[in-house]
């Protein structure tokens, strides 16, 4: 058994036992640290049939904290520096009302952990390909929300999602290789774009979210939006014409339907489109029963090998910032 499925289970039964009747969790954090409890969050949107679950922006659970927020509640949290005020306090609040809380960091000793019930320390490196990808933040996310359905109402596919796990960072390392050429095509040819839009669907809506946040507007400095595929008919779609910059995270699953029926429309009226297609780069090596639960870390994986060509491309590193860190906010 791999270490974080071992922790997750581990984990979430502790936090049975002394709370059998856990109806609801929230996956709480800030912009990546909170994207990355997408997949888990629509893992239980799919599957659960009796578990709430909310997906709440730190400062949004502090000043609004929910109803429902009780002993019966799993609070999980994430901060790569475990010190994001925001969401340290939401650890507080959380616990203040009796909720049960886990704490995702990088940085053990840190004060998300002093609010912490549970604290994992993942795995994070600045060149990705150095950590498996099945230990990393996100990936946790989508354990503990497998562990936290199984051990309360149980899951059929169980033993196909433990299995999707142990071959995940096969279809990563191959997924990766695989894009390195059109990363390069990519950057030359979206380098000079004054807006990228991002979209996406179902398991990669996250991904695509997280991609316009946290890598082009803060990391790059380049204008975006995030545009789920379903709602671009229902507004977005307005602003294509020839040339429009588009990158579309297709997915594979039930949801692809909705991708393909964007990219027809981006393409039927000259938009300039990117695709990022989880099934022509190996999705499919998974079970079929959960492999669209993978394809937001997929996604996310294979972002990365864009994301470095790109600054490269811009000469803009990933680490530049104006604001963050360094300003009062
Ligand atoms: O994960 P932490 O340490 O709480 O930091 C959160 C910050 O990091 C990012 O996720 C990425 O830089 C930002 O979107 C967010 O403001």
């Amino acid at each position: 058994m791999s270490h974080p499925h071992q922790q997750s289970r581990q984990i979430i039964s502790a936090i049975l036992q002394s709370r059998p009747a856990i109806e609801r969790v929230y996956f709480v954090g800030c912009g990546g640290s909170l994207t990355g409890f997408y997949p888990a969050k629509y893992f239980l949107d799919c599957e659960a049939k009796k578990l709430a679950v909310g997906y709440i922006t730190s400062n949004e659970f502090v000043h609004a904290t929910p109803q429902a927020l009780g002993e019966n509640s799993l609070v999980i949290l994430a901060s790569q520096q475990g010190n994001t005020p925001e969401t340290v306090e939401a650890a507080r609040v959380a616990r203040a009302k009796g909720a049960a809380t886990v704490g995702l960091t990088f940085a053990p000793a840190s004060p998300l952990c002093e609010h912490s019930d549970e604290v994992i320390e993942y795995r994070w490196a600045r060149y990705p390909e150095t950590v498996n990808p099945a230990q990393q933040k996100a990936a946790y996310g989508l354990w503990l929300a497998l562990e936290l359905l199984q051990q309360t109402e149980g899951y059929a596919h169980y033993e196909a999602m433990v299995n999707a796990f142990e071959q995940f960072e096969e279809v990563v390392r191959e997924g990766q290789r695989k894009v390195q050429e059109d990363a390069q095509r990519f950057a030359q040819a979206y380098k000079d774009d004054k807006v990228i839009y991002m979209m996406g669907s179902g398991p990669s809506f996250g991904a695509a979210h997280q991609q316009s946040i946290c890598i082009l507007l803060e990391m790059q400095w380049i204008n975006s939006a995030s545009v789920h595929s379903g709602e671009y008919f229902h507004g977005p779609f307005e602003i294509t014409e020839e040339g429009t910059p588009f990158v579309l995270l297709q997915s594979e699953g039930r949801t692809r339907a909705l991708d393909d029926r964007a990219i027809r429309f981006i393409r039927q009226y000259g938009g300039k489109l990117q695709l990022i297609d989880a099934r022509e780069l190996g999705i499919n090596a998974l079970p079929e029963t959960v492999r669209d639960y993978f394809c937001g870390l997929f996604h996310t994986a294979l972002l990365d090998v864009y994301n470095l060509a790109l600054s490269q491309a811009r000469h803009h590193p990933l680490t530049t910032r104006r604001y963050m860190w360094k300003v009062e906010y």
